[in-house]
């Protein structure tokens, strides 16, 4: 049993945004609504995905900004200055939900010249869109960036079809940060939850909590928001926090809300109900170890008759 993961007791709070329109409206917001968080003790903030515009693939170019390369001006990403600014000024560790990133990459049809072919510069003009999230240390220093990796691409007839590859291209790693102070995090996005490869090799690699920021909807939020949430736990023996917008039903998307903590043991800790609010829950140093030490996957696992998916995992882009 690997022991002590989680090194000192934190607080995680997640921020479950009433995301707007306006952006600037929504980074001012999600200032006050941290340091309301930091006020209550937390030393990991985690915002929404998409918390600084609607959600819709619509809306991807029109609110997408420019990160690299690293740092960004203030012009090319007002968001990834207003987070850094905001952990220095609250203290703590940002997660900070996710944005729509642009990136250009020049030439004709994006990386490959492949346009229309999920490779990237889809319209034609060499700009290619992530789905990203940036992670801030209490230094204002970006820690980590995440694309999602696989894109939301449904289609359940009569209920929602949604096709995020109609505009992104995915990321192609797993991130897995490392706090000094408190150990290793991992953080993906929404429909990354749904693909238990990534959690099981973060948890794997050492993580005691995965983050998804997400935006379920009102179909699959009923269907599987919880249950995926408490899927990974279980599976991997960690705590798992999802942190969606709050539910506003004169928006295009219906975000399901209901952001919660999920303890190593799949126990719900805290959740919230469809509207803005603040959870702030106290993961707890040598509780994973105790879970782990009453029901002993780690060393009961049988790799001489299926493969270890953690010796695989891709880190870097
Ligand atoms: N919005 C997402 O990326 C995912 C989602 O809503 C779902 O998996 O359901």
């Amino acid at each position: 049993m690997s022991s002590q993961l989680l090194k000192k007791s934190v607080k995680l709070a997640l921020v479950q945004l009433a995301c707007t329109a306006d952006k600037a409206h929504n980074l001012s917001h999600a200032r006050t609504k941290v340091l309301e968080a930091t006020k209550r003790g937390a030393h990991i903030v985690v915002l929404p995905e998409c918390f600084n515009s609607p959600y819709g693939t619509k809306f991807f170019p029109q609110y997408a900004e420019t990160l690299l390369p690293s740092p960004p001006t203030e012009a090319q990403s007002p968001t990834f200055h207003a987070l850094s600014r905001l952990a220095r000024e609250a203290g703590a560790y940002i997660v900070g939900g996710s944005i729509p990133e642009v990136v250009d990459e020049g030439g004709k049809g994006g990386k490959d010249g492949d346009k229309g072919k999920g490779k990237g510069g889809k319209d034609g003009t060499g700009r290619v869109w992530y789905n990203t999230s940036l992670t801030f240390a209490p230094s204002g220093e970006l820690l980590a960036t995440h694309r999602k990796v696989h894109l939301f691409d449904i289609d359940i007839p009569g209920k929602i079809k949604f096709k995020e590859s109609d505009i992104l291209s995915p990321g192609n790693k797993i991130t897995l940060i490392d706090i000094p102070e408190y150990g290793k995090i991992a953080v993906a996005i929404c429909y990354d939850i749904r693909f238990p490869e990534l959690a099981t090799i973060a948890a794997r690699k050492g993580a005691f909590l995965l983050l998804y920021p997400g935006a379920f909807n009102l179909t699959t939020g009923a269907l599987h928001w919880e249950l995926q949430a408490r899927a990974r736990a279980m599976d991997n023996q960690v705590y798992v926090g999802l942190c969606s917008p709050s539910r506003d039903m004169e928006a295009e998307y219906h975000a399901w809300g209901h952001s919660l903590v999920v303890g190593p043991n799949a126990e719900v800790l805290e959740q919230l109900d469809e509207k803005e609010g603040i959870v702030v829950v106290e993961l707890v140093q040598g509780r994973i170890d105790e879970v782990r030490k009453g029901i002993p996957l780690y060393t009961q696992r049988r790799f001489d008759v299926y493969p270890d998916v953690s010796e695989g995992g891709k880190f870097e882009e």
